[in-house]
């Protein structure tokens, strides 16, 4: 007998109607936002400043920045999730009546037919229902909603819960899968002897595709069905879930490999949660107002023009301004202007708002209220300056966005990420700890992950039963972050919020700074062209065009003349501006601003840098946020009177910090001798900072622990140079990559190696005691460690010759110097006068190379950093600190290789690793752990034992340590001379 007739059912079996839905497409530019009656070949008219609901900014890419829009999406799902779940269950129901209904569909009236449906969604729902559950997969299209579901609460609540492209391929799967298994159950019921009355009954379990594939399977390989279907589900799963062993439970692990197992348990803990990897929060998103607050003015007049609040927003050049005398003064937002223009010298002055300005919406004589200003500028730097915008929407390759993360270091502010579409901040209920996934595996074994040794990353790894495989390895990358996975990044809001910053210098005091320059270089027979002023949180540059002829040296050797008639402290003349033709005199603020933490770490600016060690320092003189990365300088070398700001500039690095990385991407050591500035930072212990093993204390302020711990990140550096060559990698970035793409092997000692911040608050101390037991190894750390990951940042407020040393500086090319007491300081550190001339509070000049930049450090209290140690300490951390290679000998130099060794304290395995180095002739870590198979820790202390025994050479960098002893019979003698 035949399969139960089945009408109407595969006329369209693949049509997909309701695939991912087209997102809205941007209205098309309105003719409108150009004033009506501009020439089309007039001077480019800049478009009017976006208002109203929508950006007036046409582009695709705006409308699809806008949140607005990702909750028109998400929610756009959130209902079709509901709508399909009453549509589907009503379907249940009223299914086989609707069937002629949708069936007749085209030649019934749309309106006749739906009063004929008995969906309880009316003829649409029939419809959709009919389609998914009868066309297509029968009741496995139910497998549909939570997959509709997840994607709409994803968008709308932005949770870094649950990956899109896992969700996908899950529900997808499983929906064919089931339908072509249930396919396979009518197909049966259906054959001859089975009740067709039955199978005609459930027929619609299946749905079409379900049905015909089953069928074509059965008519192909018969009952052979079933073992392909449990094939197909069995291979989805160990790829799916990145299953790489079973654990029947035969047996136990023999004492010997017990340490092992327990790695390889942990290894596939956090495989398995790796796969569960969702997107991580990076930190909070620039807080809106941020680009209000921001906002900036430009002034021109006659031949001077003043820059006023004018940081990150420079979307497009400004066009050029109107001409002063056709300008009224116009306000910035919280400047203290006052709208009459002002005739000086002949050179009148005028504002207008910067955005409004790019905007074009000011027109000659026009006035714009320095509200309209703020709404402008506002508009116009989210119009332009929005996050990068890649929208993950349901349907499209789920594949590439879970194939190819970048290493962690780039993941967390990766543009992919949903999260990442935020606006401003996200709210807390969005960052709040989820518990990663555990279904990965058939079968684990996992020691509680608080039970880890944090130090030991091989451990929480990767399983890679043989690495040789490699390269052919399931594509589920490992996900360092894992064993913090509830961490939540610090927020924004355990900062002060200072409101927006208002201008402190008055038309007034700006005008009188221009006459007194114009004059007292009139006196000096320097006449001007033009001069310019930029506003800047502490100083305000004055930027001179001199007349043809006038020659520079003559204006800077009138500096103290300047200084003088300014009656201002910290005069700083920057002749010429690198870069411009022109001489910038900087004059201090009467009023200085404060530049807050939280409005450079709330910056856009900061926010979606992609640095790996971004540190937000503060403001330059044209306000706009300054950003640079620690790993790229790669050390930095601070001075500066006391008093003058290198804590809080401390501090305001370290923030930085903590607010862009995870605790398993980056480890500080902290060395305080001075015993109070950085304790704050204890509680963060287990999650940030690394210490030597055995000791209780992680923030280092003893002169003698300083040594070991610079000699212990010697060590460190060596190893890591040993994992790196043996991965074939040139630096950090390259094998993390490799690692978290699981092309390393754990067992072979690879790991995930966090970034390693040094931080010496006060060089000179240190100096004065420990002279070069100090100086060699921080300027060995200085030299090498660049490649692998250990970051300097070393402070003093002596930058004197013989704390700063020739060797120390020349390997920190990055230095910055708050006010010092002398030119002859500033020369030390900077290599050019200036910094005696700051005015102190986090005045500081930055220079990198030949580059000179003036900052306005950001201001961090001591309680603003309790709160964010405190939001950081409360949460769960490792067990233990980081911690670094141990020492050998407690008091003794683990370096000079020259002292006695207890024989007790040697490792069992010390003669055979020392026989193995001397058959190879190479001395390296990866060699000993290869041929002995140890692990990583293990074999790094055998090579320090060994050289301790004078048979390997001290570390070289990037190359392996030298094998003194040529030959084995030599080594002979020499073990039989070491104590028994
Ligand atoms: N960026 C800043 N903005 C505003 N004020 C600041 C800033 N930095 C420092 N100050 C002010 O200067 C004071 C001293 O700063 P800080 O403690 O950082 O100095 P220091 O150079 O570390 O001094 P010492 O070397 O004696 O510890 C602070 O208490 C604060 O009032």
């Amino acid at each position: 007998m035949d399969a139960a007739p089945r009408p109407n059912r595969r006329n369209e079996p693949r049509d997909t109607p309701a695939s991912a839905p087209e997102p809205a497409r941007p209205a098309a530019p309105r003719a409108a936002n150009v004033p009506k009656g501009a020439k089309p070949v007039a001077a480019p008219k800049p478009p009017r400043a976006p208002r109203g609901p929508l950006p007036g900014a046409p582009q695709l890419l705006s409308v699809l920045r806008d949140r607005r829009f990702h909750l028109f999406i998400g929610f756009g799902f959130l209902l079709s999730s509901l709508y399909l779940t009453i549509a589907f269950t009503s379907f249940l129901f009223t299914g086989h009546a609707d069937q002629s209904v949708v069936g007749s569909l085209g030649n019934t009236p749309l309106k006749e037919a739906g009063q004929e449906s008995g969906n309880w969604l009316g003829l649409l729902g029939a419809w959709a229902a009919e389609l998914f559950i009868y066309k297509l997969f029968g009741i496995a299209a139910f497998a549909l909603i939570p997959v509709v579901f997840f994607l709409g609460y994803k968008i709308v609540f932005r949770t870094a819960v649950g990956s899109v492209s896992y969700v996908l391929a899950l529900g997808l799967f499983s929906m064919a899968w089931l339908s072509v298994l249930l396919g396979y159950v009518v197909v049966t019921l259906a054959t001859p002897g089975a009740d067709p009355a039955l199978a005609h009954r459930l027929d619609f379990l299946s749905g079409g595709v379900g049905f015909e594939m089953a069928s074509w399977l059965d008519s192909l390989i018969g009952w052979g069905t079933v073992l392909l279907l449990a094939f197909i589900l069995i291979s989805f799963v160990v790829f799916f879930f990145n299953v790489t062993s079973l654990n029947l439970g035969f047996g136990s692990a023999s004492g010997a490999d017990a340490d092992e197992d327990a790695a390889l348990a942990a290894e596939i803990a956090a495989e398995q949660a790796a796969a569960a990897a969702a997107s991580k929060k990076p930190m909070a998103s620039p807080e809106p107002q941020a680009s209000a607050a921001s906002s900036g003015a430009r002034v021109e007049a006659g031949g001077m023009e003043l820059i006023n609040r004018a940081p990150a927003p420079k979307p497009e050049p400004a066009p050029a301004l109107p001409v002063a005398d056709e300008l009224p003064l116009e306000v910035a937002p919280g400047a203290e202007f006052e709208p009459a223009p002002t005739v000086a010298d002949g050179l009148a002055l005028s504002v207008t708002p910067l955005a409004a300005a790019v905007a074009g919406t000011v027109a000659a004589g026009a006035t714009t209220s320095a509200g309209t200003g703020v709404a402008a500028l506002a508009a116009a730097s989210a119009a332009a300056s929005g996050p990068a915008f890649s929208f993950e929407l349901p349907v499209a390759e789920p594949e590439a966005v879970e194939i190819a993360p970048a290493p962690p270091a780039a993941t967390i502010p990766t543009p992919l990420s949903l999260a990442d579409l935020a606006d401003g901040p996200l709210p807390a209920a969005s960052l709040s700890p989820q518990p990663a996934t555990s279904n990965q595996k058939l079968e684990i074994t996992v020691p509680s992950r608080d039970d880890l040794d944090p130090n030991a990353g091989a451990d929480i790894a990767a399983v890679a039963d043989e690495d040789e495989d490699a390269d052919a390895m399931p594509n589920v990358n490992y996900d360092p972050t894992l064993d913090l996975s509830r961490y939540v990044y610090p927020t924004l809001d355990l900062l002060n919020d200072y409101g927006i910053p208002k201008a402190q210098v008055t038309k007034e005091e700006l005008e009188a700074n221009k006459d007194r320059i114009v004059e007292t270089l009139g006196h000096y027979g320097i006449n001007i062209a033009s001069i310019k002023a930029t506003i800047g949180p502490t100083v305000t540059l004055y930027e001179i065009v001199p007349d043809v002829g006038v020659r520079i040296s003559k204006i800077k050797s009138l500096e103290d003349d300047i200084a003088l008639s300014l009656a201002a402290l910290g005069i700083r003349i920057i002749a010429p501006i690198p870069g411009k033709g022109t001489i910038g005199i900087e004059v201090p603020n009467t009023k200085k601003e404060m530049v807050s933490i939280r409005s450079v770490l709330g910056s856009e600016k900061f926010a979606r840098s992609e640095m790996d060690l971004p540190i937000a320092f503060g403001r330059t003189i044209t306000n706009e946020v300054f950003v640079a990365d620690l790993a790229k300088m790669p050390h930095l070398l601070m001075a500066g009177a006391t008093g003058q700001g290198k804590s809080v500039g401390l501090n305001v690095i370290l923030a930085s910090l903590l607010y862009k990385r995870h605790p398993a991407q980056l480890k500080f050591v902290l060395v305080d001798p001075k015993k109070v500035e950085l304790s704050i930072f204890n509680k963060i212990e287990r999650h940030f900072l690394a210490k030597l093993p055995d000791t209780e204390e992680p923030i280092i302020t003893d002169t003698k622990k300083v040594v070991h711990t610079l000699n212990s990140l010697c060590m460190e550096m060596d190893r890591r140079y040993d994992l790196l060559k043996e991965a074939g990698c040139r630096n950090l970035k390259e094998y993390n990559h490799k690692f978290v793409e699981r092309r390393l092997n754990p067992k072979k000692g690879h790991r995930y190696l966090p970034f390693i911040v040094l931080v010496i608050d006060e060089l000179a101390d240190l100096m004065m005691t420990a002279g070069k037991e100090v100086e060699t190894p921080i300027a060995r750390l200085a030299q090498l460690a660049r490649a692998i990951g250990i970051h300097l940042i070393v402070a003093t407020q002596r930058p004197s010759v013989n704390v700063i040393t020739g060797i120390i500086k020349a390997n920190f090319p990055c230095r910055i110097s708050f006010k010092v007491t002398s030119k002859i300081d500033s020369r030390t550190i900077l290599d050019t006068g200036g910094a005696d001339q700051l005015i102190g509070q986090g005045d500081m000049l930055f220079s990198a190379g030949s580059d000179l930049i003036r900052v306005q450090c950001a201001f961090i209290d001591t309680p603003e950093v309790d709160r964010v140690c405190d939001y950081i300490g409360e949460q769960q951390g490792y067990s233990d600190a980081y911690l670094l290679p141990e020492v050998a000998g407690a008091d003794g130099d683990a370096g000079s290789g020259n002292e006695e060794m207890d024989p007790s304290e040697r490792d069992s395995m010390f003669e055979e690793a020392a026989r193995c180095i001397v058959l190879h002739q190479q001395g390296s870590t990866s060699l000993i752990q290869r041929k002995l198979k140890l692990g990583y820790n293990r074999a790094g202390r055998l090579i320090d034992q060994l050289q301790h025994a004078g048979i390997v050479g001290p570390f070289e960098g990037s190359k392996a340590r030298e094998v003194l002893i040529p030959d084995e019979y030599q080594l002979e003698q020499l073990l039989n001379s070491l104590p028994k």
